[in-house]
């Protein structure tokens, strides 16, 4: 019998009967796990990984860096709990072929890293990855002395002619539509001749929590980096040439993976526990405290994980979402659930996102009876009574992840390709039927 190709199937998402009640063990994040996989191939000693997230975007870095030379085990941890990867930096190597798949961290992570490789690196991916913008990147490395074959497209597919090292030095770059420039640039900059600094000439920058992420994850590895935070220049960061660490480092679970589940709290009025929330961390997922408050919850970090509970009603948000994007899908479609409406702004470069999210939230929220409009940089949500149908999901795992959230309330939702959710999630479905005891 012929078998339904991935991407067309529909999953028919469950519906909550009553308030849910779980723990939650949300994998690792993609953000810190892609980070330290680079950190550690740059850096002059071997160096462990415990808890990496295992998804496509994950699998896709590792596959990378081997290609260029670097080997990366895959085994338990030297003390024999956890999945652990130890990484074996080398030479880099080139000629060599990266696919890029659909994963931002790695289209835009990785040419730097290609530029300190001995040969040709060949960069391709996912349709939808030639779109997404890369130019900031291009750019900026040929200014800092790359030589790079793009047939003048700004984007992917291209080859990075690695020549074995790179200048470095100083560069203007307008980050507005993606902070993965500064995080690109800043990453592999230990290993510049010169070093780099970095000057944001656009007038938005989002994402910042995942700049900080960057700076924070270059120091634990020795990389001694200034920031305006820490009395520099606002829009300026600096890396010094120098040695990275190889370091044990544990991946904190992702937060923003772990925004479905609190949401699922929230809309049922029912209490979800996510294990291993750090106290302290830089990943933009921390947000959800606050914003899923404000919509109705409340939540309490114990020795336990971070216990989150609904009250029965989801109130509507007016939210500057810039800093925190990736969050949108989700709280759009716990807005669209909420007794008052909602306005999500600051996150226009979302349009640029796995898919134009904004577009796609609009359409598909929409088609199950919303009334959702897009705004210059964001949406505007007026709750109204959904019904079922097909949620559409434009191969980007949060607007998988948001379909269930909004079929947990309304009956009859069927996501489309809820396999898509590898990207960052591969057991997303295992884990919300588990949360809801089925
Ligand atoms: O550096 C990172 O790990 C990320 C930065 C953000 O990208 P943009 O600044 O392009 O939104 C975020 O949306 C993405 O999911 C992960
Ligand atoms: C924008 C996202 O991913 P990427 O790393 O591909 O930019 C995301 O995960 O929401």
């Amino acid at each position: 019998m012929a078998r339904t190709p991935a991407h067309t199937a529909l999953w028919p998402a469950p519906h909550a009967s009553g308030a849910v009640d779980a723990t939650v063990h949300v994998p690792g994040s993609k953000s810190v796990t892609n980070r330290a996989l680079l950190l550690a191939a740059l850096a002059s000693e071997p160096g462990w990984l415990r808890r990496p997230l295992r998804s496509r975007d994950t699998l896709l870095m590792a596959g990378a860096l081997r290609a260029m030379g670097v080997e990366i085990e895959e085994g338990v941890g030297p003390d024999g709990t956890g999945e652990a990867w130890r990484v074996l930096p080398t030479g880099l190597r080139g000629p060599a072929t990266v696919d890029v798949g659909n994963a931002g961290t790695v289209m835009r992570f990785l040419p730097p890293v290609a530029t300190l490789a001995d040969g040709p690196v060949r960069f391709d991916g996912d349709p939808r990855s030639y779109e997404r913008p890369l130019n900031g990147v291009i750019d900026a490395l040929r200014h800092l002395g790359a030589r790079i074959d793009d047939e003048d497209r700004g984007a992917l597919p291209m080859t990075v002619h690695g020549g074995g090292a790179l200048e470095g030095g100083t560069v203007e770059v307008d980050a507005s539509s993606s902070s993965q420039f500064v995080s690109a640039l800043l990453l592999s900059a230990p290993r510049f001749n010169q070093g780099v600094e970095v000057r944001h000439t656009g007038s938005t920058l989002p994402s910042l929590p995942h700049i900080r992420m960057t700076v924070d994850m270059l120091r634990a590895v020795g990389a001694q980096v200034d920031t305006p935070e820490s009395g520099g220049e606002p829009n300026v960061w600096r890396v010094t040439p120098g040695a990275l660490l190889g370091r044990d480092l544990t991946v904190e679970p992702d937060l923003s993976n772990a925004q479905p589940f609190l949401a699922a709290a929230l809309v049922t009025g029912g209490k979800v526990v996510i294990p291993d929330w750090p106290a302290r961390t830089t990943q933009p997922g921390d947000r959800l405290r606050e914003i899923f408050t404000e919509m109705g919850g409340s939540c309490e970090l114990t020795e336990f994980g971070l216990v989150f509970t609904g009250s029965g009603s989801v109130h509507g948000i007016d939210v500057d979402l810039g800093e925190v994007g990736e969050l949108t899908p989700g709280i759009a479609a716990v807005a669209a659930l909420a007794d008052s409406p909602s306005t999500l702004r600051g996150v226009a470069h979302l349009r640029l996102h796995e898919t134009d999210r904004l577009a796609a939230l609009t359409k598909e929220i929409n088609e199950l009876g919303g009334d959702v409009t897009e705004t210059a940089d964001g949406l505007h949500i007026r709750p109204r009574r959904l019904h079922g149908g097909v949620f559409h999901t434009y191969e980007d795992h949060r607007m998988a992840t948001a379909g269930a959230i909004i079929g947990l309330a309304v009956e009859g939702v069927q996501i489309e390709n809820v396999a898509t959710t590898a990207k960052t999630l591969p057991d997303f479905p295992e884990l919300w039927t588990g949360m809801l005891g089925a």
